[in-house]
């Protein structure tokens, strides 16, 4: 089957424009609560190179939660696999702010993908040095990634959050007293929160992702990772990308996805598409509502879940 996928695109903005419940758009962070939730976005890179495009795919938005993806794939170029001596890899179960594991299981947060984890991940990044140059390294990398130097951070997000991430704060102190936060806690979330305050638009994220599609290669020639590491960041993206509803996400999309409180998700089909979709309005769980139900609507078309049988 070769899905139309241009005329898929423009069905699922039309289902998504009419759609009446949006869902809630996070209000936890004042700044995002300001964003108009009837906006959405779908970019789809290929692997043969096409880009398809639909609704406000060029309108920035707050990655948030989706840059924990590129600090993992920066922190694993720094230290390796010794990275999983200070963070799981199994799905938490829990909200992404969740703090209850931690003193259980001594300060080693699940996974990378819920904050605690990409804390960990954000000092494993800052290294020794100031957070600026741990964030500039970023920026460096989604640009590269995506092809696109104009991608930048929104500091009035960064500024929100750094006034009110209380609860960030009490996790990133909390690991900090078992020793797995390492620098002082201001400098690791100085860095954490402007990762997550990086702006990018459905095109540019969709571009950004195709290394993970590719085996790990930048469509340009440049290897950014190996094949057995972007398979094992895919791994984690499909089990933990969507905090305690990877499960529901995997059965109803069945893609490895990461989801940002800005109402982003960027999808992985292996050998196939990047694609990046954005509706500001969340579920319960703090996943886009509307995004998850285009990369449903998306998956059932195309057979894209990674558990469907290839044609044969
Ligand atoms: N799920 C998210 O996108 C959370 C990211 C957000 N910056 C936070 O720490 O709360």
């Amino acid at each position: 089957m070769t899905p139309d996928l241009s005329a898929l695109v423009d069905s699922i903005v039309a289902r998504m424009g009419a759609a009446e419940d949006r869902g809630q758009v996070a209000s936890y962070i004042p700044e995002l609560a300001k964003v108009d939730p009837a906006q959405f976005g779908i970019a789809i890179a290929t692997a043969d190179g096409r880009m398809l495009t639909g609704g406000d795919a060029d309108t920035s938005f707050s990655i948030q939660s989706i840059s924990k993806v590129f600090a993992l794939t920066l922190a694993l170029g720094k230290v390796g696999d010794q990275l999983w001596q200070r963070v799981g890899r199994e799905p938490s179960g829990n909200a992404f702010n969740s703090i209850v594991q931690l003193e259980q299981e001594h300060g080693i947060p699940r996974n990378p993908f819920i904050n605690a984890g990409a804390i960990v991940v954000a000092d494993v990044n800052l290294g020794g040095h100031q957070p600026r140059v741990a964030i500039g390294e970023m920026l460096r990398f989604v640009r590269y990634l995506s092809g696109d130097d104009s991608i930048a951070i929104n500091e009035d997000v960064a500024a929100s959050e750094t006034t009110t991430g209380f609860r960030n704060m009490a996790l990133a102190n909390y690991m900090r007293a078992f020793g797995n936060v390492r620098h002082p806690v201001d400098l690791v979330l100085g860095t954490y929160f402007h990762q997550c305050a990086i702006e990018m638009s459905c095109r540019q994220l969709a571009l950004a992702g195709r290394y993970l599609m590719l085996d790990g290669r930048h469509p340009d020639g440049g290897r950014v990772v190996s094949p057995g590491r972007a398979r094992r960041i895919n791994a984690l993206m499909l089990t933990c990308g969507h905090y305690d509803a990877s499960g529901d996400f995997a059965f109803r999309v069945g893609i490895p996805g990461k989801s940002g409180v800005g109402g982003g998700i960027l999808a992985i089909v292996p050998g196939r598409a990047a694609i990046a979709v954005w509706c500001p309005g969340l579920n319960d769980n703090g996943n886009s509502m509307l995004g998850t139900q285009a990369l449903q609507m998306l998956a059932e078309a195309t057979g894209w879940s990674v558990f469907s049988a290839p044609e044969f």
